[in-house]
């Protein structure tokens, strides 16, 4: 990689569809985008029994490692690679496992509290939020969260209202004001050609770029 990357971070409520989008960019522009998910900076809570892991509130900013987020995405921006975290939801804990991520034209750190952080913010050149209702965003990570995460829908439900709803009020919702663009409903198909265009606009070598007419779609469905 020659030229600085570009960074986009995409923030938005759980379910908001953040990591659709952000897979959308990356599997549509290919490996010139870097997808750096916020989850895997969630603090290593080894020394906690996994009974006391279920209880810890993983919707507030000190869940997080900021520290270790915004040592390697300068890395990444420095054109250095990183030992990047892996996190496993269904143990509430990071795993024992870093994989090697290279640095790369365009790089999306994706996540809740993506825009929180001001140092991180400033790092970015592109902020972006995904809003979506609350209503929808629940249903979605209900079905989620049974099917892939290993939960049981009463947990899902407790925790929504003990700490996801509350600190998306409190925290995540107001970093929308920090962003540059705000994406309705999550993966649009205006929405996602002109992010799209943005990113492949960032890309070095114009005879790179692929495409952006190809179909895009969400679960299968052609998105419209
Ligand atoms: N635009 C969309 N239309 C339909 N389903 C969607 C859309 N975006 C996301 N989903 C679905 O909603 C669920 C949560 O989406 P995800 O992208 O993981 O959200 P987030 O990363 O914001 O938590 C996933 O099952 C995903 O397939
Ligand atoms: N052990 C954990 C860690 C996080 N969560 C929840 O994940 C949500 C963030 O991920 P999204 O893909 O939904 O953006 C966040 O709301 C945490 O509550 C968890 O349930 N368990």
């Amino acid at each position: 990689m020659s030229s600085p990357s570009f960074a986009i971070g995409i923030a938005g409520g759980t379910g908001a569809g953040k990591t659709t989008v952000a897979r959308t960019v990356s599997e549509t522009v290919g490996e010139a985008v870097t997808r750096i998910p916020l989850d895997n900076y969630y603090k290593d809570l080894s020394h906690l029994a996994f009974e006391e892991r279920e209880q810890v509130n993983y919707d507030h900013p000190s869940a997080f490692e900021w520290d270790l987020l915004r040592e390697q995405l300068e890395a990444l921006l420095a054109g250095r690679s990183i030992e990047m975290p892996q996190y496993d939801f269904e143990a509430h804990n990071r795993t024992d496992d870093r994989v090697t991520v290279e640095p790369s034209e365009i790089l999306v750190l994706e996540g809740i509290l993506s825009l929180y952080d001001e140092e991180i913010r400033d790092l970015l050149d592109l902020r972006v939020y995904v809003m979506t209702d609350a209503d929808v965003r629940i249903l979605r990570r209900i079905e989620r969260d049974v099917i892939e995460r290993g939960r049981d829908l009463k947990g899902v439900i407790d925790q929504y209202l003990e700490t996801v709803k509350p600190m998306h009020e409190q925290f995540v919702a107001p970093t929308k004001k920090q962003a540059d663009v705000i994406i309705p409903e999550g993966a649009n198909r205006m929405a996602m050609d002109l992010l799209i265009e943005k990113v492949q606009a960032e890309l070095p070598d114009e005879s790179a770029r692929p495409g952006v007419d190809r179909e895009l779609s969400v679960n299968g469905q052609a998105l419209d």
